[in-house]
């Protein structure tokens, strides 16, 4: 939370705006959490507590909240989804991270930013790099055919109209931020594993360009990929072993350095993104 005021915290007892203690903000989770019809919906959650710390607490400018979600799959024991068992499934997340702001005249802006972290990718062909720049600072050999790998951290920027106070998560309530979270990810395997990759960077432009082709309320798509390399064993000094290219049965994973490949694709101005 953000005040508008130092003095909230030079001069706690005699101010009419004191702190608001990280106990009561975390007690409000727990008792919001219990009542809300939107739990389940990070972002509509997110929102609900935002809104609900700038409306109880005249100060307090903007509040900023975070959510984590792990992944819980339901286990499959006999072939059925039991009833009340589940694992987890891979150590990457779903977040989401929400500022209400309060504006003049009764108006709410809120910001809404929500993310894949930590996606675990691997793809065994489909996938070269060539033609980049040669000069004395290059030894990477081009390639036709190699293992891509990387580790998926995907985030999304919604466009959302600042509204009156009142309206805001009504309005919030109209975008399908759960379907919206299923397509970006489906989008991004799907392109991982089907797109005969030229570069982690042509990959990582298609998957953004289809997210925001397919969302009008996404402003902006980022993607941060590592590249994981795994790279061709040259067995060449055991009696001449083939390991290389199209003889390559033994890798050896890279865990540094590796580069970090990072872009935002936003929309073009002229596209009308959502109108709520
Ligand atoms: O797709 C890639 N992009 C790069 O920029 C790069 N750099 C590198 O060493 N390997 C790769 N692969």
């Amino acid at each position: 939370m953000a005040n508008s005021s130092v003095k909230v915290y030079l001069d706690n007892q005699e101010t009419p705006r004191p702190t608001v203690s990280t106990d009561s903000i975390k007690n409000t989770c727990y008792v919001i959490a219990k009542s809300s019809k939107v739990v389940d919906t990070l972002e509509l959650f997110a929102a609900e507590l935002g809104n609900h710390f700038v409306n109880t607490y005249d100060w307090v400018e903007k509040a900023h909240v975070t959510i984590i979600r792990h992944r819980w799959a339901r286990m499959v024991i006999n072939g059925k989804p039991h009833t009340h068992s589940f694992w987890r499934d891979g150590e990457e997340t779903r977040q989401t991270d929400v500022f209400v702001k309060r504006q003049t005249n009764g108006r709410r802006m809120t910001e809404i930013k929500s993310a894949i972290a930590g996606l675990n990718v691997l793809k065994t062909t489909g996938s070269s790099f060539e033609d980049f720049v040669r000069d004395e600072y290059t030894t990477l050999a081009e390639t036709k055919d190699r293992i891509l790998s990387t580790i998926v951290d995907a985030s999304w920027e919604f466009k959302i109209p600042t509204v009156a106070t009142e309206q805001s998560l009504t309005i919030l309530g109209q975008i399908p931020f759960n379907q919206i979270y299923d397509s970006v990810r489906e989008v991004t395997c799907k392109t991982f594993a089907e797109d005969e990759s030229a570069s982690v960077q042509a990959t990582l432009y298609k998957m953004a360009e289809e997210c925001i082709h397919n969302w009008r309320w996404l402003e902006r798509v980022s993607y941060a990929l590592p590249n994981r390399h795994f790279f061709a064993v040259d067995l060449s000094y055991f009696r001449g072993t083939k390991n290389l290219q199209e003889h390559a049965d033994v890798y050896q994973p890279l865990s540094d350095p590796s580069g970090l490949i990072c872009a935002t694709v936003a929309r073009a101005p002229d596209t009308a993104a959502a109108r709520l």
